[in-house]
């Protein structure tokens, strides 16, 4: 137990997000961003940045990681772990080239990367692992010394994500009206993807569908022992887009809604396990969009808590960067994980979670970099 105290060899923690927009004049050159290279026209950016103009152009997202942040920090200071934490997204600043050109600056070597993202999926995982191959060759040209960064393995069968959305999905079911609660339906809910994405997921392949379906079991399983009540459940999708002649993972939520409300359904709970954060996907897909669906249904529903800035999950978060470590020292680590899927690797294998476009991957067997 003692050797995962020690964060030998990593000297500091990098949070790796998506980034939002966060004034209406940020949208228009954050979507550009998130759709570089795709020649999608800025007319229509505007209209899929409509979620983002009714919220006065401010994701959430931002405002989640600073929380992260503080209770990344704290967790950290009151472990006794003396290790800087910085943070880097995709699409917005701080930008992760600059974060990981400051990194260098401060004389960080060997860097642990916590990616916002819990599951196995080119979204999810590899386009992270790319855009931090992008970075390191940004950098490279720049003629500075490349840190090595390594992922740490995705944790959403760790205790410290899903017990705070077990305790979501109780408090969700509590604030239903007595007489509907024993019925209700649980909606889990993730980001839809392509059907192909879902299948190329893994190692293995269909490793996203796979590790929603273990943590909805945990979650279906602890709630039942602390009620008594077995709930129906399914595991559903939201946030779709892309071409609709491209398939992507179904049913979307509200049509689901839908579907439970015509099966007669008294009361719906929607817990979007797929998420690590309120972020925008959250509040507009489900606090906004389907939850007009269900008023209009008349269906009583609820909306459980992501874990955010739990405590839980920055001590989870400092557990991972231990075990990793200790397992980067060549000791065995204890590896805590819930579910029948076991814990994930810590390197992605060559070729995981393909795009259609390979291109360079970072923090995996297939890196470019040490
Ligand atoms: C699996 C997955 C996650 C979960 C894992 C993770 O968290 O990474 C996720 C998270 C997020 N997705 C987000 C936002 C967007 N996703 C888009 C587009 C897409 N997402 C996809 C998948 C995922 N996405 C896919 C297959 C596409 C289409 C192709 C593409 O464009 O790559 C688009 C483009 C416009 C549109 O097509 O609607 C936007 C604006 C935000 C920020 C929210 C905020 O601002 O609070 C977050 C956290
Ligand atoms: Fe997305």
């Amino acid at each position: 137990m003692s050797d995962q105290r020690d964060p030998d060899p990593y000297d500091a923690l990098l949070l790796l997000s998506f980034g939002g927009p966060e004034g209406p004049e940020d949208v228009v050159p954050f979507l550009q961003n998130v759709t570089r290279g795709r020649g999608i026209p800025d007319e229509r950016l505007r209209e899929v940045g409509q979620h983002y103009f009714r919220f006065d152009g401010i994701s959430p997202i931002n405002g989640q990681n600073r929380a992260l942040l503080d209770a990344l920090r704290k967790d950290f200071a009151d472990h006794g772990l003396d290790l800087p934490v910085y943070w880097g997204n995709r699409n917005w600043a701080p930008y992760l080239t600059d974060t990981l050109r400051a990194m260098v600056a401060d004389g960080h070597k060997r860097i642990a990367v916590l990616a916002t993202s819990a599951y196995a999926s080119y979204s999810g995982c590899r386009q992270y692992r790319e855009n931090l191959a992008d970075s390191l060759a940004a950098l490279e040209a720049e003629g500075l010394d490349l840190p090595r960064v390594d992922k740490l393995r995705h944790y959403f069968n760790h205790p410290g994500f899903v017990r705070p959305m077990i305790d979501g999905v109780l408090a969700s079911l509590a604030s239903l009206p007595e007489d509907v609660r024993t019925g209700a339906h649980l909606a889990f809910t993730t980001h839809s993807i392509p059907t192909a994405a879902a299948d190329s997921a893994g190692p293995g392949g269909g490793a996203y569908v796979a590790q929603h379906l273990d943590v909805a079991q945990v979650i279906v399983d602890a709630i039942r022992e602390q009620t008594g009540v077995e709930h129906p459940w399914q595991l559903v999708y939201q946030s779709r887009s892309g071409s609709p002649q491209t398939p992507w993972l179904e049913p979307d939520i509200c049509d689901h809604l839908e579907t439970l409300h015509g099966e007669g359904a008294p009361a719906v709970v929607m817990a979007p396990i797929g998420f690590v954060s309120d972020h925008m996907e959250v509040l507009y897909d489900l606090d906004t969009e389907a939850a007009d669906k269900a008023a209009e249904l008349n269906l009583p529903v609820a909306r459980s808590a992501t874990v955010g800035a739990d405590p839980r999950f920055a001590a989870a978060v400092r557990d991972l960067l231990l075990e990793r470590a200790a397992s980067e020292r060549g000791r065995t680590a204890e590896r805590c994980a819930l579910g029948a899927l076991g814990p994930s690797h810590d390197l992605c294998p060559a070729g995981c979670c393909p795009s259609r476009a390979a291109r360079p991957a970072a923090a995996g067997a297939d890196s470019p970099y040490a």
